[in-house]
């Protein structure tokens, strides 16, 4: 078996677009990443975390500036302090040389070397500089004298339970009155200060108590101080040591030093953001600040435990040791948190800022870029999809397509086909597959178009004629579709459609149109075309040509009795009975019905049709046996010949028809030629029906109405609406002309629609116009009545005019019901359900008047006008109407009587006890605007409401 060729389909779709995706190993690391999402969320978590850090980092780096900074600056004051101090004990010493040098020095002398100190200047802090005399308790009386003979009368030594040595104050400067209050004091009798003065006695140093308040600030409150002494002695400056001092001991130098002061001054240079604290003790037993300066550090007051500085809650604190007269200050300076960023301090935050935007800026590019990255991914698997999906689809076409389909290639070769191609041509599609087409193809022409199409030349083909494809004979629609590329022929598509069932589907509704489906004879359309056919040749020829309208008798009767499938069973008996008796260039057919039709040729003399016809006659002469039954079939024939009767198919129709009934009239089983009356008859009968199709067309078509009237009051109970044709030559047509013609060719359907819907429409003007009360009647013919539409055409007239029912009167006639009794019932029923009231027409002249009238639901009676026609002639002839209006009062009928014209009638039927009548006495048909002067001259309360 042959490879099967490739694809065509497949191999030569468009090459799929290069494949847009990066490369494998990169394809496998974007994969292994996190989302596209996350990417530039990690990338912004890290940029905020690297801002941080470097906010972090360059705000340390700043600290350790500041930090620095403050450093140098604190050694510039403490050393400032430290020479402050140095000062004052120079101060102390300058004066206790002063007083070495002249033991005997007055106060006054001492003022004036104080004075000359310009100390609240030049020593800040210094409250003034004094001397107090070392004395023993037998020396306190003399010096107590003394002082009192250079000019202090009131000086006395205080307190006085003071001890045997003491160190009395003797000179104080500047001299004010606190100075002065000073004066006498003995220093020993305090610890504090006998304290620093034994360590100023014994070293010869100066010593400084620790922080004391003063006597002069006693009262006014505390105030941190403390005295700096400096001893003096006798004979040597500095005796060698420590007895020796004791023992040339003589006084002291004590200068008290405010410590505020002392220090405010130098705090001052620093900034003003800076804080200082002293304690009056060495850097371990630092606990209760001596000093504060104005902006004390914040935090804790504690110390800071022997650090040499630090930093604490971003606190700088630096912290040193300060020896004052023998003792060991602690100067802790410190420095605000929120003033060491000043110059710089918007540095970390630009920089985090700057790093934050950074981040941002970094993780919305990432972002965009892998998202346009992804995004392209995504196309690219999109795109991929696509063309498979189209691959998959296209195969899917070919595959499953209900149409055939085969490539043939450049060779004439099958290259491939589809499994409808193969079912088409009747092979497996592997036996297709490699043969050469144009030899399986049974039609030249197919093969011819086929090479075309390999030309490069599309084609199409519609075999008439069935078509051998493959192994297959049925009618085919062939397609040919040359498939080029760059001008070379690739392959020839080709669509084969199994049109077969088309074909014969179509054949089979091209006969149905033209033959009759149960007898299988040509059916009116095709007679027609016959008679036409025949026509055109018997002009040609100048022969005659007859048609014979054939009516079987009483084969309603049959059809009624024996059901309709015996009906059909015996048309199509007599059909093939008629069929034998012919000639083959003539033609029957059925018209329908029991009707059929003989189309005879060649005709050259009457006789000749008559002959036909007699061998029709005798034809179903013999009895027929349908359903084991045997019976007898007669027809009646009516003949016409072209060209005496008519020359057009309808003509011929129509005049044989006309006699066909004259046949049937003469009694039956018989035929009649068309005779010169008849002729001019069916003429006038063709002008009356095309004019009447006009009528209705061009709305020359008009009611009148003719009251109806209570016998005994004379009010109007109703009105009739009656046709009228305005014909434009002849003025107003009455119905008896123009209603037979409109009843043979059903014109008087479409007839009896306009008479519904007008009359309907009439009533609802007059309804709104005069308030018209009383029920209007139209007439309804049998065609119209046998329709089975009459019940659906009468509501939907009512509902479009907004009528309920009772407003409208349908007047059928006996004759319309007495066909099919159960039907009439049925359509009755219908009728009475919608609200219409029933009027029987032309009561008294049907078949069986009384046997059917109970089952029907009418409201009325009407007398015929022949029966009140006989009441005028004298022969008082009163028994059918007499009947008829007990029959009606016994049903529970009203009952009208028509064609009363004088008042012999009225009277008659007065004494009847009729209850209406309508006739030419009380008023012919008029007019709608006659109708209209009438209900407005009558009372309305005179009218008798509907119902
Ligand atoms: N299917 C429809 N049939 C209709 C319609 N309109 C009328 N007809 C029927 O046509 C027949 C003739 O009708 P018309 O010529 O209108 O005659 C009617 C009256 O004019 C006539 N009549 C009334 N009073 C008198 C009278 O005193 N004397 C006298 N000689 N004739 C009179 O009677 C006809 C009404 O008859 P009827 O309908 O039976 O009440 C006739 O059969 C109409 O029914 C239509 O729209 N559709």
């Amino acid at each position: 078996m042959a490879e099967p060729a490739a694809d065509p389909l497949i191999d030569s779709p468009p090459a799929p677009p290069p494949d847009p995706r990066p490369d494998p190993v990169l394809r496998r690391l974007l994969r292994s990443l996190p989302l596209p999402a996350a990417v530039p969320i990690l990338a912004l978590i890290a940029g905020v975390g690297v801002s941080v850090l470097a906010l972090v980092q360059s705000d340390r780096l700043l600290r350790n500036e500041e930090e620095h900074r403050f450093a140098l600056r604190v050694e510039e004051l403490h050393s400032k302090l430290a020479d402050r101090v140095r000062v004052y004990e120079q101060v102390a010493q300058a004066a206790a040389s002063l007083a070495m040098t002249f033991p005997d020095l007055r106060w006054t002398e001492w003022n004036r070397f104080v004075e000359a100190l310009d100390v609240p200047r030049r020593y800040p802090g210094i409250i003034s500089i004094a001397y107090a005399r070392a004395v023993t308790a037998g020396q306190a009386g003399d010096l107590v004298a003394s002082m009192r003979a250079a000019g202090l009368p009131g000086f006395r030594i205080w307190p006085e339970t003071a001890g045997t040595e003491r160190v009395v104050n003797v000179f104080a400067a500047p001299a004010d009155e606190a100075n002065a209050r000073a004066l006498g004091f003995d220093m020993m009798s305090e610890a504090a200060r006998r304290s620093a003065i034994e360590r100023a006695r014994d070293s010869g140093q100066p010593a400084a108590t620790r922080a004391i308040t003063l006597k002069i600030d006693e009262a006014s409150g505390a105030k941190p101080a403390f005295i700096l002494y400096q001893a003096t002695y006798r004979g040597d400056p500095l005796p060698p040591s420590p007895e020796a001092r004791r023992a040339a001991f003589t006084g002291v130098v004590l200068t008290p030093v405010r410590i505020g002061p002392l220090v405010d001054g130098l705090t001052d240079e620093l900034r003003p953001d800076a804080g200082i604290e002293i304690f009056d003790a060495p850097l371990a037993e630092a606990e209760v600040p001596l000093y504060r300066s104005r902006r004390p550090a914040q935090g804790d007051d504690g110390q800071e435990g022997g650090q040499e500085g630090g930093q604490e809650g971003g606190q700088v604190s630096v912290t040193r040791e300060l020896p004052v007269g023998g003792r060991v200050w602690t100067v802790r300076y410190q420095n605000l948190p929120d003033t060491l960023l000043t110059a710089h301090d918007w540095v970390p935050g630009a920089v985090l800022v700057g790093g934050l935007a950074l981040s941002i800026a970094l993780s919305l590019i990432l972002r965009m870029m892998l998202a346009t990255h992804s995004r392209a991914l995504e196309l690219a698997g999109e795109m991929t999809a696509s063309l498979r999906l189209q691959e998959a689809e296209r195969r899917q076409l070919f595959t499953q397509a209900p149409l055939g389909i085969a490539l043939v290639g450049p060779d004439g070769l099958v290259a491939d086909c589809n499994p409808s191609f193969a079912a088409a041509a009747g092979l497996p599609r592997e036996a297709l597959i490699g043969t050469d087409v144009r030899l399986r193809f049974g039609d030249q022409a197919a093969v011819f178009a086929l090479e075309a199409a390999l030309q490069g030349e599309s084609g199409k083909l519609e075999s008439d004629q069935p078509l051998l494809l493959g192994g297959r004979r049925s009618h085919f629609s062939l397609h040919f579709q040359p498939v080029t590329a760059d001008g070379e022929l690739k392959f020839v598509v080709v669509f084969a459609e199994d049109i077969g069932e088309k074909r014969r589907a179509e054949q089979h509704i091209q006969y149905l149109a033209h033959f009759d489906a149960l007898t299988g004879l040509p059916n009116r359309v095709l007679l027609y075309d016959r008679i036409a056919q025949a026509l055109r040749e018997a002009r040609r020829d100048g022969s005659k040509l007859a048609v014979l309208f054939i009516d079987l008798d009483r084969f309603k009767v049959i059809n009624d009795s024996l059901g309709h499938s015996f009906g059909d069973e015996v048309l199509r008996s007599v059909a093939r009975r008629l069929q034998a008796g012919l000639r083959e260039s003539d033609t029957v057919g059925r018209l329908g019905g029991d009707e059929f039709l003989i189309v005879a040729r060649r005709v050259t003399e009457p006789g000749d049709a008559a002959r036909v016809a007699e061998k029709v006659v005798a034809h179903l002469a013999s009895p027929f046996t349908v359903g084991g039954q045997n019976f007898v079939v007669t027809p009646s024939i009516g003949i016409s010949l072209y060209p005496d009767d008519a020359d057009d198919p309808e003509g011929l129709i129509r005049c044989a028809d006309i006699a066909m009934y004259h046949a049937k009239e003469q009694g039956r089983n018989g035929f009649r030629f068309v005779t010169r009356e008849m002729g001019a008859k069916s003429r006038e009968r063709m002008d009356l029906e095309g004019s009447l199709r006009r009528a209705i067309r061009e709305g020359e078509l008009f009611l009148v109405y003719q009251p109806q009237v209570d016998t005994l009051t004379g009010r109007i109970v109703g009105l009739e609406a009656l046709i009228r044709w305005r014909h434009p030559e002849e003025g107003t047509v009455l119905p008896g002309r123009f209603l037979p013609v409109a009843e043979e060719t059903g014109l008087v359907l479409a007839m009896g629609d306009w008479v519904l819907f007008e009359a309907c429409a009439q009533i609802r003007r007059w309804r709104t116009r005069f308030n018209l009360s009383v029920p209007v009647a139209i007439n309804v013919s049998g065609a119209q009545f046998r329709d089975g539409h009459l019940p659906a055409k009468v509501a939907r007239a009512l509902d479009a005019n907004g009528l309920s029912g009772p407003e409208l009167e349908i007047e059928v006639t006996e004759s319309s019901l007495i066909d099919d009794v159960e039907a009439a019932a049925e359509t009755l029923a219908a009728l009475k359900r919608r609200g219409v009231l029933i009027a029987l027409d032309d009561f008294g002249t049907g078949y069986s008047s009384l046997s059917y009238l109970h089952r029907l639901p009418i409201d009325k009676l009407k007398i015929d006008r022949s029966f009140i026609h006989d009441l005028s002639t004298g022969a008082s002839n009163t028994s059918v109407p007499r009947a008829i209006v007990g029959l009606g009062r016994s049903l529970g009928l009203s009952v009208i009587a028509e064609g009363v014209e004088t008042q012999e009638q009225l009277q008659l039927l007065r004494d009847l006890s009729c209850e209406s009548y309508q006739g030419y006495l009380f008023s012919r048909p008029i007019p709608v605007e006659e109708v209209e002067r009438m209900l407005g001259r009558l009372d309305a309360r005179e009218a008798v409401p509907v119902g």
